[in-house]
Parts: structure tokens; C-alpha cells; sequence
């Protein structure tokens, strides 16, 4: 069916079933969950419009099925696929950082538990910060894991793992894991073994009496631009190998198999960064004959990803959380010595994603 609209003159060639499968009216939808009230095997797959009315902004349809649809012609126009990319640019878009730009940003990134606590409008610049730079602090929490919780619950639910749902950490071997040792881990994104690695990751070191332990970070999205603009084959190889992430302790063993890179299907924009070069499983997706290729490709993301100028190196103190987007920025932790305690949490990259799109942040 070929429309045209009144106001705008742009005409749209749209699929019949289509148009009937996003009746907007009372029978087919439930107007108070948005759901369709029927199976999409209940309407005739050869279904026809017998005549179609303009009046004003609406399109009145009589359907071959007996059925009657009338629709705002905003609303046909709009959920097509060109403006759904168009839409993406109006909303807050990410800001991809080396340090040079993040440190001149930093005081975009900072709020207070008190300004957050008593202001919604707090609540919403943080969410946009995390959408913008993939990275934000909330300073004044008092140092326990408690207080850790209320000031993340004030924006997200937390996500429960079998880390628990906030999680606290030293050296002592909670978990089959280096995170539970004093040794320096390498800029990485969590878990890559599972089937959706947290979207979100908070940590609040609570005390450490000793030396070391600074944390440092890297945008992924800046770092990914880079792969994509000088090893262009290192980027379409990480965007098509299947690496599988595993992690195995007493009573748990996930893995779960995906590229390292994740872009949207529809805008190729960056999605997610899964690099976490400790939990790699056995690699047994590529042939060998590929495995040259994979591992040069794998080696010059490594090599951008330790770059001087794209770590941000910051000793974490205590009153002060950091949260990060996990889908996004790479973190670290240097070694260190003496008593160090970490309180955290997780947040699931689906309510991340909702609470901004509730806030208008993301389309
Ligand atoms: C954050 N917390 C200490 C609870 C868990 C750390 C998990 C570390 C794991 N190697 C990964 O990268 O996912
Ligand atoms: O101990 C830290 O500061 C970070 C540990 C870490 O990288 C992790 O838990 O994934």
C-alpha cells in the first residue's frame, strides 16, 4: 500500500500486514500493557485493505478480515527503520575518551550522596553521564558496604550473582578468582562467561592499609574507534570470532561464547567490548589454519588497549564509589600489599538501559 502524508508530502510504500499487525485499536492491543491481544497466526496471512480514507492525520483501513483500523499517520511514519536511525543521534550519544579528554570531564562525573539523595534531577544527570562517558563516582558514602547499597539502589536494582548481589573482597578466597588475591589484573570487562555480563559494575574500596592497588580505566568505545581506523582486518576479525569466556569454582561453571566485539546489527554502532584475556576458555571455535590471524588481531587490541595516553589510573579512596559500564570500559587493578576491602555490585545491563530510556536519556 503506497501512503502519502497530508502534512509532510513523504510517501512510504508500506507491507499490508504490516499495517494491520500495528493496529493500534483497543481489540488488538491492550491499551494498558502494550501488548498485542492476539497470536500472529490469528490474522490471515493474505490479509487486504478493501478501502483506505485520509481525514486529517488519521488512515482509516476496512480489512479483508471484517476489521476496521484507524491510525495517526505520525505514528506509521515514525516506526519506520530510517527514522529509528535518525532517532539514535538525538539522544544522549556516548563521548568516546582517552584520558587527556575524561580528566577534562571529570567534574561531569562527580556527584554527592547527599545531592543525590535529595534530588531527582541528580539522579538524572548521573544516568546521563554514565550514558555519555561510561563512567561516573558518587563521593560522601560512608565506607560500608551498607551505605554502598543505598546509594546504588538510589538510580539501579543491583543484579545478584553467585558473587551475591553486593559482594565485598580482599585477598581472602571467597572465589576461585585472581580478583581474590593481592596480584595486578590487566585492563578487563567481567563476565565474559556469562550469557549477560553485568551492564553496570560498581566498586567502593572500603579501607586498604598498604601500598598499590590503584585501579585504572579504559573507554573501549575509544579504544575499538582506534582498532577500527588503523588494523581495520583486526576489527572485522573480533567482530566475527566466537571466543568463549569460562569460569569454573565449587558449584558454578559458566561459559558463554561470543565475538569480542558487539556492534547493533541495524546502525553498526558499538555495542559491547567482551575482553577479559584471563578467563578465555580452551579456543576451539577457529580452525587452526585461522588462529595466526585471530591472535594477531586479538594482540593489536591488547596493545591499544595499554596505551599510556587511554589509561586513567586513580587510586579508588574510601567515601568514594566508582560505577562503570561494564559493556564499555575496560578496568584494572594494580598489585598490592597490606589489607585492601572492596565492596560492589552489578547491575544488569537491561535496567541500566530502561532507567535511562525511562529518563528520556536513550531512545
Ligand atoms: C567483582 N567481583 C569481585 C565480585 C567478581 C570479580 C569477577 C572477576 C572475573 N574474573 C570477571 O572478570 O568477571
Ligand atoms: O580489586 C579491584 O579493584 C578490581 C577487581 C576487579 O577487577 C574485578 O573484580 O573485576
Amino acid at each position: 500500500m503506497n501512503l502519502k502524508h497530508p502534512k509532510t508530502g513523504k510517501s512510504l510504500q508500506i507491507n499490508e500486514f504490516w499495517l494491520r499487525d500495528h493496529c493500534r485499536c483497543g481489540d488488538c492491543l491492550n491499551l494498558d500493557t502494550n501488548q498485542r491481544r492476539y497470536d500472529l497466526l490469528d490474522l490471515p496471512d493474505d490479509i487486504t485493505s478493501l478501502s483506505t480514507k485520509y481525514e486529517g492525520n488519521q488512515l482509516l483501513v476496512q480489512w479483508s478480515d471484517g476489521h476496521r483500523s484507524s491510525y495517526d499517520l505520525d505514528f506509521i511514519f515514525d516506526s519506520q527503520l530510517d527514522q529509528l536511525i535518525g532517532r539514535r543521534s538525538k539522544y544522549t550519544s556516548p563521548t568516546a575518551w582517552s584520558r587527556s579528554i575524561i580528566t577534562q570531564n571529570e567534574r561531569n562525573l562527580r556527584f554527592s550522596l547527599p545531592q543525590l539523595v535529595s534530588s531527582d534531577a541528580v539522579v538524572k544527570s548521573l544516568v546521563e553521564s554514565l550514558v555519555r562517558y561510561g563512567i561516573i563516582f558518587i563521593d560522601e558514602v560512608p565506607p560500608n558496604p551498607t551505605m554502598t547499597e543505598l546509594a546504588l539502589r538510589r538510580v539501579f536494582p543491583l543484579m545478584k550473582t553467585f558473587f551475591g548481589e553486593m559482594w565485598t573482597f580482599s585477598d581472602k578466597p571467597d572465589h576461585a578468582d585472581t580478583a581474590y588475591t593481592k596480584l595486578y589484573l590487566g585492563s578487563h570487562t567481567d563476565n565474559t562467561y556469562f550469557c549477560d555480563a553485568a551492564g553496570l559494575q560498581a566498586l567502593h574500596c572500603i579501607e586498604h592499609s598498604g601500598s598499590g592497588g590503584e585501579n585504572f580505566f579504559v573507554d573501549g568505545l575509544y579504544v575499538v574507534e582506534e582498532l577500527k581506523r588503523r588494523f581495520p582486518d583486526a576489527f572485522e576479525t573480533l567482530c566475527r570470532v566466537q571466543v568463549p569466556g569460562e569460569y569454573i569454582e565449587k558449584g558454578e561453571h559458566h561459559r558463554y561464547t561470543a565475538p569480542v566485539i558487539q556492534l547493533d546489527p541495524l546502525t553498526q554502532e558499538f555495542v559491547q567490548l567482551r575482553l577479559n584475556v584471563y578467563d578465555r576458555a580452551v579456543f576451539d571455535t577457529l580452525p587452526q589454519s585461522e588462529m595466526a590471524g585471530f591472535y594477531k588481531s586479538l594482540r593489536q587490541l591488547l596493545q591499544l588497549v595499554r596505551q599510556e595516553q587511554v589509561q586513567w589510573n586513580l587510586k579508588l579512596v574510601p567515601g568514594s564509589i566508582v560505577l562503570f559500564d561494564n559493556w564499555r570500559v575496560l578496568h584494572g587493578r594494580q598489585a598490592y600489599t597490606g589489607s585492601r576491602t572492596m565492596s560492589g555490585s552489578y547491575v544488569q545491563r537491561t535496567d541500566f538501559l530502561s532507567k535511562a530510556r525511562v529518563l528520556g536519556i536513550i531512545e
